[in-house]
């Protein structure tokens, strides 16, 4: 039996930055995760987009098929993901489908969207959430600055700039039929943030202590309205593994789930070099500067998202 965690809780309309701000240092050295309340997102926008969702995954496989993802767009079927190999040999239990940024124009036409006579309002429903994700991503972000001790206008002229935005919508059925086989299997997200709004279903977990064997590992629970946050490989390396990139898993319950999560990431010409606020002569830099863009390809090299190695 897990235990039950309770994150720390951020309240992004806090009319006071400063002990916003530190409220985020301790819940990023603490957890690398934390639940995010008043991040501006309407209650209305997020059920449409669960219905809309569920919409999606509840046509025909063939059709799904059609729309398989390209240039990291589109839909990944049921097990074509496994972030822990050693965990289960035939891959995650859950399909996906991703949408990419939508501020630079020229990406934006890799976006591939089901066809509007099935699905009428989804592209629009999608496309809003993702405005919204990225107003609430941009306003967390300075707050993460101020964290840092670094400007709070800091992400907003680099990683923010032309941000790298991804939505993904994922569907994890009930029972399948095999035992031990997880949602997700245990990994790390290898990038800047991750947001993430889920239906309520449990599955969720984290381990804070990635090194230690055996792993312990805790439910985060459910918090109505709130989305929980959590940080990437690419801030624990800016951050001199100050801030932590927790390994979290999503555990099968017999129930099936729907979550939403939007990883923000700089762009690939943004270079993660150790904030000078994160190292000092008795804590030098842990990690060599580095393009955002050789991470991302060494990542799919791997073709996995848990720790980057190099
Ligand atoms: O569905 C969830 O609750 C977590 C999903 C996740 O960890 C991921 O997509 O990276
Ligand atoms: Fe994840």
């Amino acid at each position: 039996m897990a235990t039950k965690l309770s994150l720390p809780m951020v309240d992004l309309s806090s009319p006071d930055p400063l002990s916003t701000s530190n409220s985020i240092r301790q819940a990023c050295v603490d957890y690398g995760f934390f639940y995010l309340v008043n991040h501006g997102v309407d209650t209305e926008l997020l059920t449409s987009v669960f219905q809309q969702s569920a919409n999606f995954f509840a046509l025909p496989l063939h059709y799904k098929l059609s729309l398989s993802r390209k240039e990291y767009r589109g839909y990944t079927p049921l097990y074509s993901e496994n972030l822990d190999p050693s965990s289960h040999p035939k891959g995650d239990a859950k399909e996906s489908y991703y949408i990419g940024n939508l501020e630079d124009s020229t990406s934006v036409n890799l976006n591939q969207w089901p066809s509007q006579e099935l699905l009428p309002d989804w592209r629009p429903t999608m496309e809003s959430l993702i405005w919204k994700l990225l107003e609430a991503g941009k306003k967390l972000m300075s707050l993460i600055a101020l964290s840092l001790n670094l400007d709070n206008d800091f992400f907003e002229k680099t990683a923010l700039n032309k941000p790298d935005a991804f939505l993904r919508l994922l569907h994890y059925p009930g029972e399948l039929g095999y035992e031990n086989l997880c949602g997700a299997s245990a990994h790390s997200d290898y990038g800047m943030i991750t947001l993430l709004v889920t239906d309520g279903v449990p599955g969720l977990q984290i381990c804070k202590e990635k090194f230690k064997q055996p792993r312990v590992w805790e439910d985060v629970s459910h918090v109505e309205g709130a989305f929980i946050v959590n940080i990437g490989d690419l801030m624990e390396r800016w951050t001199n593994c100050i801030y932590r990139s927790t390994l979290h898993r999503v555990i099968p319950t017999g129930k099936e789930r729907y979550s939403v999560a939007f990883f923000l990431d700089p762009p690939s010409d943004c270079l993660i070099e150790c904030f000078e606020s994160c190292c000092s002569e008795s804590s030098p830099p842990r990690y060599y500067q580095i393009y955002k863009l050789l991470i991302s390809s060494l990542t799919m090299i791997k073709n996995t998202r848990d720790k980057i190695v190099f």
